[in-house]
């Protein structure tokens, strides 16, 4: 069992930091928002995620989790020190690496000199290299650092990192590459190793994947309309082909969270940096930033104009089971109703109850209130609460029940008979009013 600390308590700080204590490590978890380590101090975790609550309740009690603001604490005495601050997009669409620089900076003084510095940001290929000369820099001596990037997805977090399909490790020197193999000695995931702008590679790529099938599904749910075939059996029948396997083919209002849409950007910065044209990349990006607006073309057709109709859109967070609203294309959803002169009522199973004031819409505190009265509901989270509120409740609280449906929670044929109006992405559109 080692002695670890983690600098960054946001989302992939506290996951990791709260998964690697259950794995028997003493971790402290060091942030420099003094709120929220004084919220953790307190025992109460500043996200919402499933699970993680309970992993950190029993480790706080096992004494293998503390928390600090204090860097030299945090250090001092760490075999291996993971980094999680985050890497937000700048304007120009590169990676702001500046919280890397000051936690590197932060803690490089009070290295012990064989600790190991474990990158867990999604950082651009090639940063290794210079965080490696800036760590040694500060510290004064030469200091072991390795790429091990984290793919964890919000709201199953703690699960995919117990049960990650790969832990990556990317380093030119075995034994610190070793050192963070046996951290993750109790998870049976398979390994693999590399150079480090392997790994730094490995992230993006992956990512840029993942949201290149999102765009592409989302595509041929535009032809499923135009030509009338149903998206949702052409995912399954093309899903059913192992090589192209039945994940991420959920056509929507497109992706959205802190990471699709900063990965592909920076992806494509560092492209543009390198003179090296991806139309490919390009297209991924390009498709998804349209989404939300084709989607709400679809209400504009049915109504004509929506000035002064009453909306709820019900869901606001990127994707269901998490507090994160970073990026959330409901955002863009809400902003183009309010653009057309739509009067928006916002309804989340978790955003609503926490208090918060969100986009400056009002918020109902269920979803029978975001609906009374309205003229249209705009479904753009799959929550369960949302799925499992029957379609033939909507005509009992709206005006008029029109619904749409950005992420395809309902069978088309359960609206059969019902006296509304229902329209999904990809699928026949059901006409009962
Ligand atoms: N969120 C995810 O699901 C996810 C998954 C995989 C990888 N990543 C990557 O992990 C990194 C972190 O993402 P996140 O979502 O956890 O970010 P986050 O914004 O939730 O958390 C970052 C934390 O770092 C803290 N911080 C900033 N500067 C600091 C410093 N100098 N010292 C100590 N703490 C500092 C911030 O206060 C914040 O609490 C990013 O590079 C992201 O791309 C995120
Ligand atoms: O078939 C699908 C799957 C996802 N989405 C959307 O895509 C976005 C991202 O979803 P998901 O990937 O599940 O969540 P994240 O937590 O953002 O996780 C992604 O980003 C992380 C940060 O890099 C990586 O670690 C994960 O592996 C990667 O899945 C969300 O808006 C989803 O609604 C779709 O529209 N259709």
């Amino acid at each position: 069992m080692n002695k670890l600390a983690v600098i960054g308590a946001g989302y992939v700080g506290l996951v990791t930091g709260i998964c690697l204590a259950s794995c028997g490590h003493d971790v402290t978890c060091m942030d420099i928002d003094e709120c929220k380590i004084d919220q953790l101090k307190a025992g109460r975790l500043p996200l919402f995620e499933p699970g993680l609550q309970e992993l950190h309740d029993t480790n706080t009690a096992k004494g293998r989790l503390s928390f600090t603001t204090n860097p030299e604490q945090a250090v001092q005495h760490a075999e291996g020190v993971f980094i999680a601050v985050g890497t937000p997009p700048r304007k120009d669409g590169g990676a702001d690496l500046s919280y890397i620089h000051n936690a590197i900076q932060s803690i490089a003084p009070f290295l012990q000199k064989d600790s190991v510095i474990i990158m867990k940001s999604t950082v651009p290929v090639g940063t290794h290299a210079d965080v490696k000369k800036l760590l040694d820099r500060t510290a004064g001596h030469p200091v072991r650092l390795v790429s091990n990037p984290e793919f964890l997805r919000e709201g199953s977090a703690v699960n995919d990192f117990f049960y990650s399909d790969r832990i990556v490790i990317g380093s030119n020197d075995p034994s610190p590459a070793s050192f963070v193999e046996q951290l993750y000695h109790s998870i049976p995931s398979p390994v693999i190793h590399t150079d480090p702008q392997t790994a730094e590679m490995i992230k993006y790529s992956s990512n840029a994947f993942l949201a290149a099938k999102i765009s592409f599904i989302n595509e041929m749910a535009a032809l499923c309309e135009a030509e009338g075939a149903d998206i949702s059996m052409v995912a399954a029948g093309m899903g059913m082909d192992k090589r192209i396997g039945e994940h991420f083919l959920k056509a929507g209002i497109g992706y959205g969270g802190s990471c699709f849409p900063k990965d592909t950007t920076a992806l494509l910065y560092s492209a543009a940096q390198q003179n090296i044209t991806v139309p490919l990349l390009s297209s991924i990006h390009e498709v998804n930033r349209r989404q939300p607006r084709v989607f709400i073309k679809k209400v504009l057709d049915r109504f004509g104009s929506i000035e002064g109709k009453k909306a709820a859109v019900l869901g606001l967070t990127f994707k269901p089971n998490t507090d994160d609203l970073r990026r959330s294309p409901s955002r863009e959803i809400i902003n183009l109703l309010v653009e057309e002169g739509a009067m928006v009522t916002g309804y989340d199973p978790v955003v609503s109850v926490s208090g918060k004031r969100v986009w400056q819409i009002p918020l109902a505190q269920t979803m029978e209130e975001a609906l009374t009265g309205a003229d249209l509901a705009v479904i753009c989270t799959e929550w369960k609460e949302i799925i499992d509120f029957p379609l033939h409740c909507y005509p009992l609280y709206m005006k008029e029940a029109n619904i749409f449906d950005g992420r395809n929670c309902y069978p088309v044929s359960q609206a059969r008979g019902l006296p509304l109006f229902y329209s999904s992405v990809g699928r026949p559109v059901y006409k009962g009013i």
